[in-house]
């Protein structure tokens, strides 16, 4: 484990590290709380041996504030042993309400510090493992199983948000509403399985441009979602006048390039999409006429003959 041993007494610090690192530990000291919260930010640390009286910045606020900069991760957490000269009730009170996990003397044995240390090292590491399962968790809770792409519900939360933010920075927001034309002819005609697939295909494409756009800065903090069935939407937060525009025809083109055989698609003969692409100011308008805009132009760009891009 890399712990940090945090004691302002360099020669009960060396102690401290010469008994840690005899049982295989990687130490690093810090000799007050402010030292110690820069490295514990600074380094993946797996356990925190803390002392209370300190220079500055003592141990029971050092630990409010590192479990202060933990609160900003969801599921992290580091043991926190506070390693105190005097253990009284009250600083284990203290100690505990700060957010330390345990507490001992600093002439604890060899033999309980190890213990103790292998045990907050057990918690920790199902923590951990714990964290990373809820993250994955969340990731799919937020994914269409089918495309991979953002779903509806984790799009309207990002949308709400973005929304806030560029109001708030009096920039323009976009929205692409992407449709696969004639899709249930296709599936009419090669079959629901071949539907999956092609709405795969699509969906790939239309994130690659995206990404593309996003890596490039033309379109950047854009991301599309699967809005429902065989509609998508391209959601850009902040987009130079045009942009949206030029990216809706890099899409419908980008699908068209694909050249999956749809026959029953006019006399396209491949899979084409349509889009209705609409930009407002959000401090001018509601959210909901942003996508009542992209979905009426959608309808005009079907109407006019699919394969096409309707963008005001
Ligand atoms: N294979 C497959 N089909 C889907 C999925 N979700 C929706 N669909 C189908 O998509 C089709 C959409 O059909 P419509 O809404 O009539 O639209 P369209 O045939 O694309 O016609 P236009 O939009 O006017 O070009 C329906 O047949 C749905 O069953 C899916 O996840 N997989």
């Amino acid at each position: 484990m890399k712990i940090l041993l945090v004691d302002d007494s360099r020669a009960i610090a060396m102690v401290m590290c010469a008994r840690l690192e005899s049982f295989g530990h990687e130490v690093r000291h810090a000799a007050n709380g402010q030292a110690a919260i820069d490295l514990f930010q600074a380094e993946a640390i797996d356990l925190i041996l803390m002392d209370i009286e300190m220079p500055g910045m003592n141990g029971f606020e050092a630990t409010t504030r590192i479990r202060a900069l933990e609160g900003h991760e969801p599921w992290a957490w580091t043991p926190i042993i506070f390693v105190t000269a005097t253990d009284t009730d009250s600083n284990l009170v203290t100690a505990i309400e700060a957010g330390g996990d345990d507490f001992i003397s600093k002439t604890v044995s060899e033999a309980v510090l190890q213990a103790k240390m292998k045990a907050m090292s057990r918690i920790a590491a199902l923590r951990s493992r714990l964290s990373q399962a809820n993250r994955k968790l969340q990731d799919q809770a937020n994914r269409d199983g089918l495309t991979g792409l953002l779903n509806r519900r984790a799009m309207d939360l990002q949308v709400d948000t973005l929304w806030e933010q560029a109001a708030r920075a009096g920039r323009p927001f976009s929205l692409l509403m992407v449709d696969v034309d004639n899709f249930k002819r296709y599936n009419d005609h090669y079959g629901h399985l071949a539907g999956d697939e092609c709405l795969r295909a699509v969906a790939n494409c239309i994130d690659h441009c995206v990404q593309h756009a996003h890596d490039d800065r033309t379109a950047l903090g854009a991301f599309a979602a699967r809005y429902g069935g065989e509609e998508f939407a391209v959601v850009v937060p902040d987009a130079a006048p045009g942009v949206h525009a030029g990216l809706a025809s890099s899409l419908v083109e980008a699908v068209h390039a694909l050249r999956i055989p749809h026959e029953k698609n006019g006399d396209f003969g491949v899979v084409t999409i349509s889009i209705g692409g609409a930009c407002i100011d959000p401090t001018a308008g509601h959210v909901k006429e942003l996508f009542r805009q992209a979905d009426d132009l959608l309808y005009k760009a079907k109407e006019s003959g699919r394969n096409r891009a309707e963008v005001c």
